[in-house]
Protein backbone atom coordinates (compact mmCIF):
# COMPACT_ATOMS: atom_id res chain seq x y z
CA UNK A 1 0.00 0.00 0.00
CA UNK A 2 2.95 2.36 0.89
CA UNK A 3 4.29 2.35 -2.37
CA UNK A 4 1.58 2.79 -4.31
CA UNK A 5 0.56 6.18 -2.32
CA UNK A 6 4.17 7.41 -3.35
CA UNK A 7 3.92 5.96 -6.56
CA UNK A 8 3.59 9.02 -8.25
CA UNK A 9 5.54 11.18 -6.49
CA UNK A 10 8.52 8.62 -6.70
CA UNK A 11 7.74 8.37 -10.80
CA UNK A 12 8.20 11.92 -10.42
CA UNK A 13 11.74 12.13 -8.99
CA UNK A 14 12.97 9.13 -11.73
CA UNK A 15 11.81 11.25 -14.44
CA UNK A 16 13.49 14.25 -13.20
CA UNK A 17 16.21 12.66 -12.12
CA UNK A 18 16.81 11.13 -15.79
CA UNK A 19 15.40 13.44 -18.19
CA UNK A 20 13.76 17.00 -16.84
CA UNK A 21 12.66 17.94 -20.66
CA UNK A 22 10.72 14.77 -20.83
CA UNK A 23 8.07 15.36 -22.89
CA UNK A 24 5.40 14.77 -20.79
CA UNK A 25 6.29 17.60 -18.50
CA UNK A 26 4.67 19.88 -21.62
CA UNK A 27 1.69 17.39 -21.62
CA UNK A 28 -1.14 19.49 -19.97
CA UNK A 29 -2.13 23.14 -20.05
CA UNK A 30 -0.27 24.60 -16.88
CA UNK A 31 -1.05 26.79 -14.36
CA UNK A 32 -5.00 25.65 -14.64
CA UNK A 33 -3.95 21.93 -14.43
CA UNK A 34 -2.36 22.60 -10.90
CA UNK A 35 -5.24 24.88 -9.36
CA UNK A 36 -7.72 21.76 -10.78
CA UNK A 37 -5.94 19.10 -8.82
CA UNK A 38 -5.13 21.08 -5.67
CA UNK A 39 -9.15 22.38 -6.02
CA UNK A 40 -10.28 18.79 -6.68
CA UNK A 41 -7.88 17.30 -3.64
CA UNK A 42 -9.00 20.46 -1.14
CA UNK A 43 -12.86 19.22 -2.12
CA UNK A 44 -12.37 15.83 -1.21
CA UNK A 45 -10.73 16.37 1.71
CA UNK A 46 -13.42 18.49 2.89
CA UNK A 47 -16.68 16.27 1.77
CA UNK A 48 -14.08 13.22 3.55
CA UNK A 49 -14.20 15.27 6.78
CA UNK A 50 -10.36 14.96 6.84
CA UNK A 51 -9.59 18.05 7.79
CA UNK A 52 -5.84 17.99 8.77
CA UNK A 53 -5.35 17.85 4.78
CA UNK A 54 -5.67 21.09 4.91
CA UNK A 55 -3.18 22.61 6.45
CA UNK A 56 -0.44 20.56 4.25
CA UNK A 57 -2.50 21.39 1.07
CA UNK A 58 -2.16 24.67 2.15
CA UNK A 59 1.83 24.95 2.70
CA UNK A 60 2.30 23.04 -0.66
CA UNK A 61 0.17 25.67 -2.34
CA UNK A 62 2.72 28.42 -0.92
CA UNK A 63 5.35 26.01 -2.13
CA UNK A 64 4.00 25.88 -5.61
CA UNK A 65 3.72 29.50 -5.79
CA UNK A 66 7.05 29.95 -4.52
CA UNK A 67 8.57 27.27 -6.81
CA UNK A 68 6.20 28.83 -9.80
CA UNK A 69 6.90 32.56 -9.16
CA UNK A 70 10.52 33.74 -12.02
CA UNK A 71 10.04 37.38 -10.10
CA UNK A 72 11.35 35.73 -6.82
CA UNK A 73 15.41 35.69 -7.26
CA UNK A 74 17.46 35.31 -4.16
CA UNK A 75 15.39 37.53 -1.93
CA UNK A 76 15.49 36.50 1.80
CA UNK A 77 11.88 35.97 1.45
CA UNK A 78 12.75 33.09 -1.30
CA UNK A 79 15.52 31.75 0.79
CA UNK A 80 13.70 31.55 4.04
CA UNK A 81 10.16 30.51 3.11
CA UNK A 82 11.09 26.37 2.67
CA UNK A 83 13.11 26.49 5.96
CA UNK A 84 9.98 28.10 7.72
CA UNK A 85 7.36 25.65 6.04
CA UNK A 86 9.61 22.59 7.02
CA UNK A 87 9.20 23.90 10.83
CA UNK A 88 5.68 24.48 9.67
CA UNK A 89 5.72 20.37 8.42
CA UNK A 90 7.66 19.82 11.84
CA UNK A 91 4.59 21.27 13.92
CA UNK A 92 1.93 19.51 11.74
CA UNK A 93 3.34 16.35 12.40
CA UNK A 94 3.87 17.00 16.23
CA UNK A 95 0.09 17.98 16.58
CA UNK A 96 -2.42 15.11 16.16
CA UNK A 97 -5.07 15.48 14.48
CA UNK A 98 -5.22 19.23 14.72
CA UNK A 99 -8.85 20.63 13.61
CA UNK A 100 -9.88 24.59 12.80
CA UNK A 101 -12.07 24.65 15.28
CA UNK A 102 -9.63 23.47 18.27
CA UNK A 103 -6.69 25.65 19.42
CA UNK A 104 -3.88 23.33 17.80
CA UNK A 105 -5.99 24.02 15.07
CA UNK A 106 -6.06 27.30 15.17
CA UNK A 107 -2.28 27.84 15.96
CA UNK A 108 -1.53 25.91 13.24
CA UNK A 109 -3.84 28.23 10.81
CA UNK A 110 -2.01 31.64 11.97
CA UNK A 111 1.43 30.17 12.02
CA UNK A 112 1.97 30.06 7.93
CA UNK A 113 1.24 34.04 7.79
CA UNK A 114 3.29 34.39 11.41
CA UNK A 115 6.33 32.87 10.06
CA UNK A 116 5.75 34.86 6.15
CA UNK A 117 5.93 38.14 8.76
CA UNK A 118 8.87 36.43 10.40
CA UNK A 119 10.82 35.37 7.89
CA UNK A 120 10.97 39.25 5.96
CA UNK A 121 11.72 40.45 9.38
CA UNK A 122 14.35 38.52 10.18
CA UNK A 123 17.15 38.10 8.03
CA UNK A 124 17.63 34.38 8.49
CA UNK A 125 19.42 33.54 5.78
CA UNK A 126 22.13 36.20 6.67
CA UNK A 127 22.38 34.77 9.69
CA UNK A 128 23.11 31.30 9.31
CA UNK A 129 25.33 32.40 6.53
CA UNK A 130 26.82 34.56 9.17
CA UNK A 131 27.58 31.11 11.64
CA UNK A 132 30.59 30.29 8.72
CA UNK A 133 28.89 27.21 7.81
CA UNK A 134 30.25 25.73 4.72
CA UNK A 135 29.58 27.37 1.08
CA UNK A 136 28.14 24.37 -0.27
CA UNK A 137 25.11 25.12 2.44
CA UNK A 138 24.39 28.11 1.18
CA UNK A 139 24.87 27.96 -2.50
CA UNK A 140 21.77 27.72 -5.06
CA UNK A 141 21.15 23.70 -5.98
CA UNK A 142 20.76 25.20 -9.72
CA UNK A 143 21.88 28.37 -11.07
CA UNK A 144 18.41 29.70 -11.48
CA UNK A 145 17.17 28.43 -8.06
CA UNK A 146 16.46 30.90 -5.50
CA UNK A 147 16.82 27.55 -2.93
CA UNK A 148 19.67 26.63 -1.42
CA UNK A 149 21.14 23.22 0.16
CA UNK A 150 20.42 24.47 3.38
CA UNK A 151 16.47 24.05 2.73
CA UNK A 152 16.68 20.69 0.58
CA UNK A 153 19.31 19.09 3.57
CA UNK A 154 16.73 20.58 6.16
CA UNK A 155 13.71 18.79 4.54
CA UNK A 156 15.66 15.58 3.87
CA UNK A 157 16.43 15.39 7.47
CA UNK A 158 12.57 16.19 7.95
CA UNK A 159 11.20 13.65 5.47
CA UNK A 160 14.09 11.16 7.63
CA UNK A 161 12.51 11.63 11.22
CA UNK A 162 8.69 11.35 9.45
CA UNK A 163 9.77 7.99 8.04
CA UNK A 164 11.70 6.53 11.13
CA UNK A 165 8.18 8.10 13.34
CA UNK A 166 5.80 5.85 10.86
CA UNK A 167 7.88 2.78 11.07
CA UNK A 168 8.04 3.25 14.96
CA UNK A 169 3.92 3.25 14.83
CA UNK A 170 1.77 1.43 13.11
CA UNK A 171 1.83 3.12 9.68
CA UNK A 172 -1.19 4.36 8.41
CA UNK A 173 -2.18 5.98 4.83
CA UNK A 174 -2.38 9.08 5.92
CA UNK A 175 1.05 8.82 7.06
CA UNK A 176 2.21 7.71 3.60
CA UNK A 177 0.38 10.31 2.14
CA UNK A 178 2.22 13.17 4.04
CA UNK A 179 5.22 11.62 3.28
CA UNK A 180 4.75 11.40 -0.06
CA UNK A 181 4.03 15.52 0.27
CA UNK A 182 7.21 16.18 1.76
CA UNK A 183 8.90 14.30 -1.02
CA UNK A 184 7.42 16.86 -3.66
CA UNK A 185 8.08 19.85 -1.22
CA UNK A 186 11.49 18.51 -1.20
CA UNK A 187 11.61 18.04 -4.99
CA UNK A 188 10.21 21.62 -5.02
CA UNK A 189 12.99 23.01 -3.04
CA UNK A 190 15.51 21.83 -5.50
CA UNK A 191 14.24 22.81 -8.59
CA UNK A 192 14.59 26.16 -10.63
CA UNK A 193 11.41 28.43 -10.14
CA UNK A 194 8.99 28.65 -13.56
CA UNK A 195 10.05 25.24 -14.89
CA UNK A 196 6.98 22.80 -15.71
CA UNK A 197 8.24 20.60 -13.10
CA UNK A 198 7.50 22.61 -10.23
CA UNK A 199 3.69 22.20 -11.70
CA UNK A 200 4.44 18.58 -11.79
CA UNK A 201 5.64 18.19 -8.56
CA UNK A 202 2.40 19.65 -6.97
CA UNK A 203 0.11 17.13 -9.63
CA UNK A 204 1.63 14.15 -7.80
CA UNK A 205 1.53 15.91 -4.43
CA UNK A 206 -1.92 16.34 -4.97
CA UNK A 207 -2.51 12.28 -6.38
CA UNK A 208 -0.66 11.09 -3.48
CA UNK A 209 -3.07 12.74 -1.02
CA UNK A 210 -5.97 11.53 -3.12
CA UNK A 211 -4.70 8.27 -2.93
CA UNK A 212 -4.42 8.39 0.60
CA UNK A 213 -7.75 9.82 1.36
CA UNK A 214 -8.66 6.38 -0.91
CA UNK A 215 -6.80 4.32 1.35
CA UNK A 216 -8.20 6.01 4.71
CA UNK A 217 -11.47 5.23 3.49
CA UNK A 218 -10.88 2.15 2.84
CA UNK A 219 -10.08 1.45 6.11
CA UNK A 220 -12.99 3.24 7.84
CA UNK A 221 -14.83 0.84 5.53
CA UNK A 222 -13.43 -2.50 6.08
CA UNK A 223 -11.78 -2.33 9.23
CA UNK A 224 -13.09 -2.75 12.31
CA UNK A 225 -12.08 -0.14 14.70
CA UNK A 226 -11.82 -1.93 17.87
CA UNK A 227 -9.74 -5.15 16.62
CA UNK A 228 -8.13 -3.93 13.64
CA UNK A 229 -9.42 -6.85 12.16
CA UNK A 230 -11.41 -6.54 8.57
CA UNK A 231 -14.41 -6.68 9.32
CA UNK A 232 -17.90 -8.31 8.11
CA UNK A 233 -17.85 -5.97 4.83
CA UNK A 234 -15.04 -7.86 3.76
CA UNK A 235 -15.49 -11.12 5.22
CA UNK A 236 -19.06 -11.27 2.53
CA UNK A 237 -16.24 -10.12 -0.18
CA UNK A 238 -13.47 -12.34 0.72
CA UNK A 239 -16.59 -15.10 0.47
CA UNK A 240 -17.81 -14.53 -2.40
CA UNK A 241 -15.01 -15.22 -4.47
CA UNK A 242 -13.61 -18.31 -2.28
CA UNK A 243 -11.95 -20.67 -4.16
CA UNK A 244 -13.61 -24.17 -4.33
CA UNK A 245 -11.00 -25.90 -2.06
CA UNK A 246 -11.18 -23.82 0.67
CA UNK A 247 -12.85 -23.98 4.52
CA UNK A 248 -14.25 -21.88 7.51
CA UNK A 249 -14.27 -21.23 11.17
CA UNK A 250 -16.69 -19.76 13.18
CA UNK A 251 -15.29 -18.55 16.49
CA UNK A 252 -17.09 -16.68 19.81
CA UNK A 253 -15.46 -16.15 23.21
CA UNK A 254 -17.14 -18.73 25.73
CA UNK A 255 -19.56 -17.10 28.80
CA UNK A 256 -18.40 -13.66 27.08
CA UNK A 257 -21.65 -12.27 28.94
CA UNK A 258 -20.86 -13.68 32.42
CA UNK A 259 -17.17 -11.90 31.57
CA UNK A 260 -18.78 -8.56 30.98
CA UNK A 261 -20.87 -9.13 33.95
CA UNK A 262 -18.08 -9.64 36.21
CA UNK A 263 -15.59 -7.10 34.70
CA UNK A 264 -17.18 -4.85 33.08
CA UNK A 265 -17.75 -4.03 29.64
CA UNK A 266 -14.58 -1.95 28.94
CA UNK A 267 -12.51 -5.32 30.18
CA UNK A 268 -14.60 -7.09 27.83
CA UNK A 269 -13.61 -4.65 24.47
CA UNK A 270 -9.99 -5.34 25.68
CA UNK A 271 -10.79 -8.90 25.65
CA UNK A 272 -12.09 -8.56 22.25
CA UNK A 273 -9.38 -6.50 21.20
CA UNK A 274 -6.47 -8.83 22.47
CA UNK A 275 -8.35 -11.70 20.81
CA UNK A 276 -8.12 -9.62 17.46
CA UNK A 277 -4.38 -8.99 18.09
CA UNK A 278 -3.53 -13.07 18.73
CA UNK A 279 -6.14 -13.86 15.28
CA UNK A 280 -3.99 -11.53 13.61
CA UNK A 281 -0.63 -13.48 13.90
CA UNK A 282 -2.00 -16.78 13.22
CA UNK A 283 -0.34 -17.88 10.27
CA UNK A 284 -1.97 -19.53 6.96
CA UNK A 285 -5.49 -17.81 7.62
CA UNK A 286 -7.59 -14.81 7.55
CA UNK A 287 -9.36 -13.69 10.67
CA UNK A 288 -12.53 -11.63 10.32
CA UNK A 289 -14.36 -9.90 12.97
CA UNK A 290 -17.87 -11.21 12.19
CA UNK A 291 -19.63 -9.01 14.76
CA UNK A 292 -19.76 -8.86 18.45
CA UNK A 293 -17.95 -11.20 20.06
CA UNK A 294 -17.68 -13.54 16.90
CA UNK A 295 -15.07 -14.15 14.60
CA UNK A 296 -14.58 -15.80 11.28
CA UNK A 297 -11.41 -17.13 9.44
CA UNK A 298 -11.18 -18.57 6.67
CA UNK A 299 -8.59 -21.05 5.32
CA UNK A 300 -7.08 -21.28 1.70
CA UNK A 301 -7.54 -25.18 1.47
CA UNK A 302 -10.13 -27.92 2.92
CA UNK A 303 -7.01 -30.54 4.48
CA UNK A 304 -8.40 -32.01 7.61
CA UNK A 305 -4.99 -32.86 9.02
CA UNK A 306 -3.86 -29.08 8.81
CA UNK A 307 -7.53 -28.02 9.71
CA UNK A 308 -7.30 -29.62 13.25
CA UNK A 309 -4.06 -28.60 13.51
CA UNK A 310 -4.51 -24.79 12.94
CA UNK A 311 -8.15 -24.89 15.01
CA UNK A 312 -6.53 -26.00 18.05
CA UNK A 313 -3.12 -23.90 18.12
CA UNK A 314 -5.71 -21.10 17.46
CA UNK A 315 -7.87 -22.76 20.59
CA UNK A 316 -4.78 -23.04 22.97
CA UNK A 317 -3.12 -19.60 21.91
CA UNK A 318 -6.37 -18.07 23.60
CA UNK A 319 -6.33 -20.15 26.16
CA UNK A 320 -3.24 -20.26 27.52
CA UNK A 321 -2.92 -16.40 27.33
CA UNK A 322 -3.22 -14.96 30.69
CA UNK A 323 -5.12 -11.53 30.37
CA UNK A 324 -3.86 -8.84 33.32
CA UNK A 325 -7.46 -7.45 34.83
CA UNK A 326 -6.14 -4.11 36.15
CA UNK A 327 -7.68 -0.75 37.46
CA UNK A 328 -5.43 1.17 35.53
CA UNK A 329 -4.48 0.64 31.26
CA UNK A 330 -4.49 -2.91 30.70
CA UNK A 331 -2.85 -4.08 27.69
CA UNK A 332 -3.60 -2.62 24.79
CA UNK A 333 -2.28 -5.92 22.27
CA UNK A 334 -0.77 -9.12 22.50
CA UNK A 335 2.55 -8.06 22.83
CA UNK A 336 2.22 -5.05 25.33
CA UNK A 337 0.38 -7.74 27.14
CA UNK A 338 2.97 -9.91 27.54
CA UNK A 339 4.98 -7.41 29.30
CA UNK A 340 2.24 -6.37 31.52
CA UNK A 341 1.82 -10.08 32.95
CA UNK A 342 5.48 -9.83 34.89
CA UNK A 343 4.53 -5.93 36.12
CA UNK A 344 3.72 -5.55 40.06
CA UNK A 345 0.35 -3.74 39.22
CA UNK A 346 -1.41 -6.60 38.26
CA UNK A 347 -4.56 -7.09 40.28
CA UNK A 348 -5.70 -10.40 39.09
CA UNK A 349 -4.62 -12.54 35.98
CA UNK A 350 -8.02 -14.32 33.94
CA UNK A 351 -8.28 -16.59 31.04
CA UNK A 352 -10.65 -16.53 28.37
CA UNK A 353 -11.67 -19.52 26.22
CA UNK A 354 -12.90 -20.05 22.70
CA UNK A 355 -15.09 -22.26 20.78
CA UNK A 356 -14.65 -23.21 17.17
CA UNK A 357 -17.09 -24.60 14.39
CA UNK A 358 -15.10 -24.71 11.10
CA UNK A 359 -17.10 -26.37 7.87
CA UNK A 360 -15.62 -27.13 4.49
CA UNK A 361 -16.88 -25.23 1.47
CA UNK A 362 -19.43 -27.55 -0.45
CA UNK A 363 -19.59 -27.73 -4.04
CA UNK A 364 -22.23 -24.84 -5.38
CA UNK A 365 -22.48 -23.93 -1.74
CA UNK A 366 -23.43 -19.82 -1.57
CA UNK A 367 -21.72 -17.90 1.48
CA UNK A 368 -24.95 -17.43 3.19
CA UNK A 369 -25.17 -21.73 3.33
CA UNK A 370 -21.31 -21.56 4.50
CA UNK A 371 -21.63 -19.42 7.08
CA UNK A 372 -24.87 -21.15 8.51
CA UNK A 373 -23.20 -24.78 8.57
CA UNK A 374 -20.05 -23.19 10.46
CA UNK A 375 -22.61 -21.58 12.78
CA UNK A 376 -23.87 -24.74 13.15
CA UNK A 377 -20.96 -26.38 14.07
CA UNK A 378 -19.60 -23.48 16.44
CA UNK A 379 -23.06 -24.42 18.18
CA UNK A 380 -22.11 -28.30 18.14
CA UNK A 381 -18.88 -27.21 20.15
CA UNK A 382 -20.58 -25.32 22.72
CA UNK A 383 -22.66 -28.06 23.14
CA UNK A 384 -19.67 -30.73 23.63
CA UNK A 385 -18.82 -28.34 26.97
CA UNK A 386 -16.83 -25.36 24.85
CA UNK A 387 -13.02 -24.32 24.51
CA UNK A 388 -12.95 -26.93 21.91
CA UNK A 389 -13.66 -27.12 17.83
CA UNK A 390 -15.80 -29.08 15.80
CA UNK A 391 -14.79 -29.88 12.22
CA UNK A 392 -17.46 -30.76 9.68
CA UNK A 393 -15.94 -32.09 6.32
N1 LIG B 1 -17.52 -5.91 25.81
C1 LIG B 1 -18.18 -6.24 24.70
N2 LIG B 1 -19.17 -7.19 24.78
C2 LIG B 1 -19.82 -7.53 23.66
C3 LIG B 1 -19.54 -6.93 22.42
N3 LIG B 1 -20.37 -7.49 21.48
C4 LIG B 1 -21.12 -8.39 22.12
N4 LIG B 1 -20.81 -8.43 23.44
C5 LIG B 1 -21.41 -9.23 24.49
O1 LIG B 1 -21.20 -10.59 24.24
C6 LIG B 1 -22.16 -11.32 24.98
C7 LIG B 1 -22.61 -12.53 24.19
O2 LIG B 1 -23.39 -13.29 25.01
P1 LIG B 1 -24.12 -14.63 24.56
O3 LIG B 1 -24.41 -14.57 23.10
O4 LIG B 1 -25.28 -14.81 25.49
O5 LIG B 1 -23.11 -15.76 24.74
P2 LIG B 1 -22.03 -16.05 25.86
O6 LIG B 1 -22.34 -15.41 27.17
O7 LIG B 1 -20.70 -15.71 25.27
O8 LIG B 1 -22.17 -17.59 26.04
P3 LIG B 1 -21.77 -18.73 25.04
O9 LIG B 1 -21.51 -18.11 23.69
O10 LIG B 1 -22.95 -19.64 25.00
O11 LIG B 1 -20.57 -19.38 25.61
C8 LIG B 1 -23.31 -10.35 25.29
O12 LIG B 1 -23.33 -10.10 26.68
C9 LIG B 1 -22.91 -9.08 24.56
O13 LIG B 1 -23.25 -7.91 25.28
C10 LIG B 1 -18.51 -5.93 22.36
O14 LIG B 1 -18.21 -5.35 21.32
N5 LIG B 1 -17.88 -5.62 23.52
Amino acid sequence: MPLIILLPVLLLLVAQGLTPELALFQLLPFPQTSYLALISVLLLALLLRQTEWLYWLGILATHYWLASSTNLTATEFANSLPLLSASLLLLLALIPKPSPFKLNGLLLLISPPLLLLLSQQLPLATWLASAQLPAIVFQPVLAASPINWLSAWWFSILAGIWLIAINLKPPKAANWGEFGLLLALLLSTVIPPGTAVANWTLVAACLSVFLALAFQMLHLAYIDELTQLPQRRALMAHLNRLGRNSAICMLDVDHFKKFNDTYGHDVGDQVLKLLGSILSKVKGLTAYRYGGEEFTLVFGHNKKALLEEKLEEVRLAVAEYPLVIRNDNRPKDSSSGKKARGSSGAEKTVNVTISLGCCVKQKGETPMQLLKRADEALYAAKKAGRNTFVLKI
